[in-house]
């Protein structure tokens, strides 16, 4: 998987390439990452990437031409045609079914926003789909690109060891996850349920998706009705 993203702190990215699942998937080459800066495709003395709005209004907006060299600058570095996906709030809201699909794809470009917006004319033209990672506002497209790239990382063959599924995550299924236990039995008086010391394996999946449909249905009710109709 190729990654490209259009940002103005490039740096923040480190959150990926410098931890965890994500550091070791980009260390076997699962995918690549290249940042773009906006400001390295201005023209004028003070590296303009933003404006006034147009009818008025408090703060700025991201203008068009740095973006759109931006985006020409990525789609001639490869001869894949890029997905392009910009994050924001009046986007689709993202599933881990939607996840799923987007995992399969070879090269995807994400565009990261700050300020006020993005003029809507690079939007038009160049954005083929807008996505949003929560009803909440965040203070640019950066974190909720990390949590989506992220996402699709550890789906990639080999991201996750053999003893890390994303098969038995949470919502790949549709449902919640059940409750995790490990070393000690006890603890503060309180024990392991019996069944996941009996070594039942049988017994144990019946348990486990005994307790997934239990807090699905306690906590998200929604994901219950989806799940149910087999959606
Ligand atoms: N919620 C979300 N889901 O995706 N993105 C968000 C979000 O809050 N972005 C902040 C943001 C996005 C664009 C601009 Cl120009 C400024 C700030």
């Amino acid at each position: 998987m190729r990654f490209d993203v259009i940002t103005l702190f490039p740096e923040m990215f480190g959150a990926l390439t410098e931890s965890g699942v994500s550091r070791r998937a980009l260390q076997k080459q699962l995918y690549s990452l290249n940042t773009w800066n906006p400001r390295e495709f201005t023209h004028d003395r003070h590296k303009t990437v933003d404006d006034r709005p147009y009818g008025g209004g408090p703060g700025m907006v991201m203008m068009y031409q740095p973006l759109k060299d931006s985006v020409d600058a990525i789609r001639q570095a490869q001869t894949t045609k890029p997905h392009v996906i910009y994050l924001s709030p009046q986007g689709q809201p993202l599933t881990q079914e939607k996840v799923a699909q987007l995992a399969q794809l070879d090269s995807i470009t994400l565009l990261c926003g700050r300020y006020e917006g993005i003029d809507e004319r690079l939007l038009q033209t160049e954005v083929d789909e807008e996505i949003c990672i929560g009803d909440f506002v965040v203070s640019g497209g950066e974190l909720p690109a990390m949590m989506l790239m992220d996402s699709l990382i550890r789906l990639l063959p080999g991201a996750l060891g053999h003893d890390q599924s994303a098969e038995q995550d949470s919502f790949s299924d549709g449902l919640l996850d059940c409750p995790h236990y490990t070393r000690p039995e006890e603890v503060n008086g309180m024990r392991v349920p019996e069944v996941l010391l009996q070594g039942n394996h049988a017994k144990i999946d019946a348990w486990r998706h005994q307790q997934k449909l239990l807090r699905t249905e306690q906590r998200r009710p929604d994901l219950l009705a989806r799940y149910q109709d087999g959606e």
